[in-house]
């Protein structure tokens, strides 16, 4: 927590808005102000928009943020049980989310402050003078918000769940943890602070109190994938470039045709429309096994080199596979069964997907070994047609599959953006 002392001795604390304490008998009660807990929603002078840190994207757009927004660099991943059967109280939920995202995102408190100084103040503290470091919030309808698996329609939503919205199926070699997997909702906050993300998902789970419980959630700390052309390739815990041919930005045309839910594919779930599909899976790498592997099998399973990330066909990073291009002895240069290979769209009827995941290391295992891996995220425009076949594909011929273990899976369905006044899900709620 930063703070700024003045010559006076007060103490201020600088998150552009401070949680402050109703009633004038504030400071008499308890000496609340002198003691850190302030007053005022000023913008903080000292904000920096022009610095990394100061960013801070809109909340409201025709999308929701944290997709095609420059991947941040940290992650808290969050998904929920909605605890209740009454609509009034889910519907209610989704505003107080969508006010708090609101101002979270813009560096504020996640409430407005006002409460009394005998209930529980409506912002933890934890980001009190921290900026809005880029964070974005993200939220998720899974499954089972529209029937449970029991087959109960809580909600009264069963007829408007569009057809793709189903538990992803068991691929082979599935190693999933329940207790890693599904939820009725989903939140992802990305930031470039870990405790800007954490601040956010602590703050949506307390304002959940009654209404949603978390079932599970995953820290990420350095993004595997790139979605924008003016962001650099990051690596990924076995050292390799990945996202460098990440679906990106600035590509609108292929954004309309792999990302975006168009309007009017299906007349029951319009409400998708602008909206998309998120897949989480969490993969489990063999990192010491990995570690001992010689780098010409790493590349080989790979497909690109370890340095520049580039086609073993030849070419930078950036130069396009060539699957055909043979070397010595005839064979490709490209390994059929290399991870490139495999999930390449030349292979995959063209599909393509936008990659958002990020490294997790969750500490080490009994036998001493990294509890680590990838926190795959990805966007598509249907999880049936660019996610499942891909997966299935991967599992039967990619070899890269040796090092990996997938312990956790997700699929939500993503509502469009919000307008100002309007909540999230407003769509399908209204
Ligand atoms: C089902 C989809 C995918 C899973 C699961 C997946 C896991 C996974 N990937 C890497 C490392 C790399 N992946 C790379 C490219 C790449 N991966 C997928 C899909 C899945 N990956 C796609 C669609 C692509 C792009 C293929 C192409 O168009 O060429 C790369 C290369 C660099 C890049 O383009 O991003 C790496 C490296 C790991 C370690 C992993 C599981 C832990
Ligand atoms: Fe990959």
């Amino acid at each position: 927590m930063r703070s700024t002392q003045d010559g006076s001795g007060r103490r201020g604390l600088t998150r552009r808005g401070l949680l402050s304490v109703a009633g004038a008998g504030a400071a008499l009660v308890g000496g609340s102000a002198a003691a850190g807990y302030a007053v005022g929603h000023e913008p903080e002078p000292g904000a920096r928009p022009d610095q990394p840190a100061g960013r801070a994207y809109p909340f409201h757009g025709p999308h929701q943020a944290g997709i095609v927004t420059p991947a941040q660099d940290r992650l808290h991943f969050a998904a929920f049980d909605v605890t209740t059967d009454d609509r009034r109280k889910l519907v209610r939920l989704l505003e107080r989310w969508t006010r708090a995202a609101e101002r979270m995102v813009r560096g504020e408190p996640a409430g407005t402050g006002g409460t009394s100084y005998d209930a529980p103040p409506d912002d933890t503290g934890e980001a009190i003078g921290l900026p809005p470091a880029g964070l974005t919030i993200t939220f998720g309808f899974g499954p089972t918000l529209f029937r449970t698996d029991d087959g109960i329609d809580r909600f009264g939503l069963a007829d408007r769940k569009p057809a793709s919205l189903a538990r992803l199926p068991h691929f082979s070699g599935d190693m999933l943890e329940p207790a890693r997997s599904d939820g009725d909702l989903c939140v992802q906050a990305c930031a470039d602070d870990p405790q800007v993300a954490v601040h956010a998902v602590r703050n949506l789970a307390r304002i959940a109190f009654g209404t949603a419980s978390v079932r599970w959630s995953q820290l990420g700390f350095g993004r595997t994938s790139s979605t924008s052309t003016a962001q650099d390739t990051p690596r990924n815990l076995f050292g390799f470039k990945d996202g460098t041919a990440n679906l990106k930005a600035e590509e609108a045309a292929e954004l309309d045709s792999h990302l975006w839910v168009p309007a009017g594919r299906e007349t029951a779930a319009d409400w998708l429309a602008g909206g998309t599909f998120l897949v989480a899976r969490r993969i489990n790498m063999h990192i010491e096994t990995w570690d001992r592997a010689p780098l010409r099998e790493q590349e080989l399973l790979i497909g690109r080199s370890k340095a520049e990330g580039a086609p073993l066909s030849g070419g930078g990073e950036f130069a396009t596979a060539d699957f055909t291009l043979a070397g010595r002895g005839g064979k490709p240069l490209i390994d059929s069964g290399s991870h490139v290979s495999v999930a390449h769209p030349d292979h995959n009827g063209g599909v393509r997907m936008l990659r958002r995941g990020y490294n997790f290391v969750d500490g080490s295992t009994g036998l001493g070994r990294l509890d680590a891996g990838l926190f795959f995220l990805a966007f598509v425009t249907d999880p049936a047609t660019h996610y499942i076949p891909m997966q299935t594909r991967m599992q039967s011929q990619d070899r890269l599959v040796e090092y990996l273990r997938h312990t956790g899976s997700g699929l939500w369905a993503i509502p469009p953006g919000v307008a100002p006044g309007g909540f999230i899900g407003e769509t399908l709620l209204s």
